[in-house]
């Protein structure tokens, strides 16, 4: 008699190969339109499965967690950030959490430079200049479009985990300083090897800047971390570039410092109210805006996939899988 496949509920499409791959594993049930999840139709997955793969668009708080049923043991998130998973509620409840980390560092990080490089240089008014006036421009000119130089600024990383350090990689070949802050030292191989300098208080740090990458975790902790307060304490040149999460800025505060020029400009792939972005930001020229494309590459998502697989197949072996989330040390 063969084992009875466990039910695993998908709440977005998933590459082509990954869900093939499931479809041979597990009994599992795909989202074939892609649309989101509604909350009756999370609930009802949650009730149901005994595996829920969800992304950072579904809510699973803890009143969505009470209506899980008996089956539910695992919650393998398609994503890196957990931040939309509450996961001590998770383990009270038995319900083992995995996430998919490291096989999106790069491409994040590299999006992050994309944006480290278009907000100071104006890459995204550019491209926008020509096709609003279908491809005429005044000629080349010594002060028209300029932006800011890169080499020899100061970069200031908020968190110093694997896609901050993938940035501060990227950035120092293009001669910025690396300085960052983060709950602890990263290591003293790291330090050495960017020559970055660590801040152990955010307030101090933020003045000496010119450009700030935000690669922290959203967490109570971190929730408006950069708020009106510490906003202020930028220089008014200086300019904010956020691959994390939306919440971790405080978006209104933020929007008011760009509108009263009391900052450069911003690169932002992720907001605070996803997947709705505020008008005013849309509105200002020296705010580069993406729908959160920071992991959104054909190698990295199978590999995401190709994660979230080795921890359901790993779990329901038995054993324990490779990317368990532990509250303790998120
Ligand atoms: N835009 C996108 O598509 C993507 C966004 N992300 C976001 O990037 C975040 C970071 O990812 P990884 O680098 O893989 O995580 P990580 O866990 O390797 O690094 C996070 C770093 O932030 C530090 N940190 C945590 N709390 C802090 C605090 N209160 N103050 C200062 N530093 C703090 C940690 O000590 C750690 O060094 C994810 O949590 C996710 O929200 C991740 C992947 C793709
Ligand atoms: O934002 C994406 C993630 O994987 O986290």
């Amino acid at each position: 008699m063969t084992a009875k496949k466990p039910l695993v509920i998908v709440t977005r499409k998933l590459p082509a190969p990954i869900e093939a791959r499931m479809g041979e594993l597990f009994d599992v049930r795909l989202n074939g339109d892609d649309h989101p999840f509604s909350a009756a139709e999370l609930a009802a997955a949650i009730r149901e499965a005994d595996v829920l793969v969800p992304t950072v668009t579904d809510r699973i708080d803890a009143r969505l967690l009470s209506q899980a049923g008996e089956n539910l043991r695992l919650i393998a998130q398609f994503g890196t950030g957990v931040d939309n998973i509450d996961v001590e509620t998770a383990r009270r409840r038995g319900i083992t959490v995995t996430n998919t980390p490291g096989v999106l560092t790069e491409d994040t990080a590299d999006m992050t430079m994309g944006l480290l490089l278009a907000v100071p240089r104006r890459l995204a008014e550019g491209s926008r200049y020509l096709r609003e006036h279908e491809g005429q421009w005044p000629g080349w000119s010594p002060t028209w479009m300029l932006g800011r130089r890169l080499t020899g600024k100061r970069l200031g990383i908020i968190g110093m985990g694997r896609i901050g350090q993938a940035v501060a990689r990227r950035a120092k070949p293009f001669g910025l300083e690396i300085h960052y802050h983060n709950r602890k030292p990263a290591n003293a191989v790291i330090e050495q090897e960017l020559e970055a300098r660590f801040w152990e208080n955010l307030d101090d740090m933020l003045p000496k800047v010119d450009i700030v990458s935000v690669n922290c975790p959203l967490t109570p902790q971190t929730f408006h971390l950069l708020d009106t307060r510490r906003l202020k304490l930028l220089k008014p040149e200086a300019y904010i570039v956020n691959t994390a999460r939306g919440e971790i800025i405080d978006e209104n505060a933020l929007i008011r410092a760009l509108e009263a020029g009391e900052l450069a400009g911003a690169g932002l792939d992720v907001f605070e109210h996803e997947p709705t972005v505020n008008p005013r930001l849309l509105k200002l020229p020296n705010v580069v805006s993406l729908p959160h494309m920071g992991s959104a590459t054909i190698e990295g998502r199978v590999e995401m996939g190709g994660k979230v697989i080795v921890n359901i197949k790993t779990f329901m072996d038995g054993h324990r899988p490779p990317d368990r989330v532990i509250p303790a040390i998120m």
